[in-house]
């Protein structure tokens, strides 16, 4: 199995390169190929980083090719993590409709290419944010089931953890998903939430304690109220202690912004989870996991079928993905993941109309 990085010398990219090869996710025959952008920074410095990893990995590696123009993209599995990405300065706002006008062309122009040159099968990883953009952008060209958005699993694990961390155990121990939108609109479905070694009564009573008597009504709230709390606090380290006091699902979001914020990014984490994804796919396997896709009428909220880009629970092969795995939710968790569709389709349809020409 082939994979392409595009925006393979950025931060997630190089990540996720070494992660590739330092997970053994590749077979020495498979072709990794780095995709840089002619003319800008990264011509250079694609070339450069292949010599790297060669040097760095010459016994494992698997096969590198460089890759300049969108129409020279060749894989199986396609990695987009090129673009512009949220400010890191603490006291910028994460905008990201200023975000989205400048990645939608990237993301057409890509698109576009794989739709004409590609095999007519790639699956589509999107990194890039906003990611429900680029899922929605390449999906119309590409075919919807082909193409997913990874932000859904990065925060589904981040939740998992969260939970784990407050029971004092590790993240492999617990079950459960993340939907909605990217960063501050995710969703997390406690709903789906399950704690290895626990049966159904003592896991009802831990999430209720965990949970600390709130629902997710009061979540965007929360978050705003949180972050200007972290923005005032001057002091980074005061900064992630205050994080540790809240309870999972609060900390699920703002740990990562906070990170984010902080100038050291969250790429080794984003790059771990999109190498399962791709783990799984040169495995053959079919995996359960949330994400970004374009839904036809598949998942139900507030009494409507969704129809556009939403983070929810699917299952995710070789072909792209399948099956959407959202039965009926509690009503703060319709609501909320409601309210998320709603404020996907807002950054999103404006880029929509007239066939998403950039
Ligand atoms: N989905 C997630 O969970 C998640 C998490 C972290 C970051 N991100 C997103 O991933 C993206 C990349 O983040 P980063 O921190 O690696 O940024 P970065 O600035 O370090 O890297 C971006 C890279 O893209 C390259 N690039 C830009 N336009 C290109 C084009 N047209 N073709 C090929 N390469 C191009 C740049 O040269 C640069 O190397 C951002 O949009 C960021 O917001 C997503």
């Amino acid at each position: 199995m082939d994979v392409a990085v595009i925006g393979a010398t950025g931060a997630v990219g190089r990540q996720v390169c070494t992660q590739l090869i330092e997970r053994r996710a590749l077979p020495t025959t498979a072709r990794l190929q780095l995709v840089g952008r002619r003319g800008g920074r990264s011509e250079a410095a694609t070339h450069g980083y292949r010599a790297d990893l060669i040097d760095a990995y010459d016994e494992v590696a698997p096969l590198f090719d460089v890759a300049l123009d969108p129409e020279e993209v060749v894989a199986d599995v396609v990695v987009v993590a090129s673009g512009a990405t949220i400010a890191t300065r603490p006291g910028e706002s994460v905008d990201r409709a200023a975000l989205a006008r400048t990645n939608h062309a990237m993301f057409a122009a890509y698109a576009d290419a794989l739709a004409e040159h590609g095999a007519g099968d790639e699956v589509v990883i999107v990194v890039t944010n906003p990611v429900e953009l680029g899922v929605a952008t390449m999906a119309a060209r590409l075919g919807r089931h082909r193409v997913i958005g990874m932000g859904a699993w990065l925060d589904t694990l981040r939740f998992r953890r969260e939970i784990a961390h407050s029971l004092g155990v590790r993240r492999q121990r617990i079950g459960g998903f993340v939907a909605g939108q990217h960063g501050d609109d995710a969703v997390p479905l406690w709903s789906s939430v399950r704690i290895r070694g626990l049966v159904e009564g003592e896991r009802a009573r831990t999430v209720g304690e965990l949970r600390g008597g709130r629902d997710l009504a009061g979540l965007p709230g929360e978050i705003a109220a949180a972050q200007a709390r972290l923005l005032a606090e001057r002091d980074s380290g005061r900064a992630f202690a205050m994080v540790e006091t809240w309870p999972p699902d609060l900390r699920t979001v703002t740990r990562p912004w906070l990170t984010h914020q902080s100038g050291a990014r969250t790429a080794v984490g984003t790059a771990n989870a999109t190498v399962d994804l791709i783990s799984a796919l040169a495995e053959g396997r079919e995996i359960v996991m949330a994400g970004q896709v374009d839904l036809a009428g598949e998942a139900t909220l507030a009494g409507q079928r969704v129809h556009g880009v939403l983070g929810v629970p699917v299952v995710f092969g070789p072909e792209g993905w399948t099956d959407v795995l959202l039965g009926e939710l509690p009503p703060d968790e319709d609501a909320l993941l409601a309210r998320a569709a709603r404020r996907i389709a807002a950054v999103v349809e404006p880029f929509m109309r007239d066939g998403g020409r950039p």
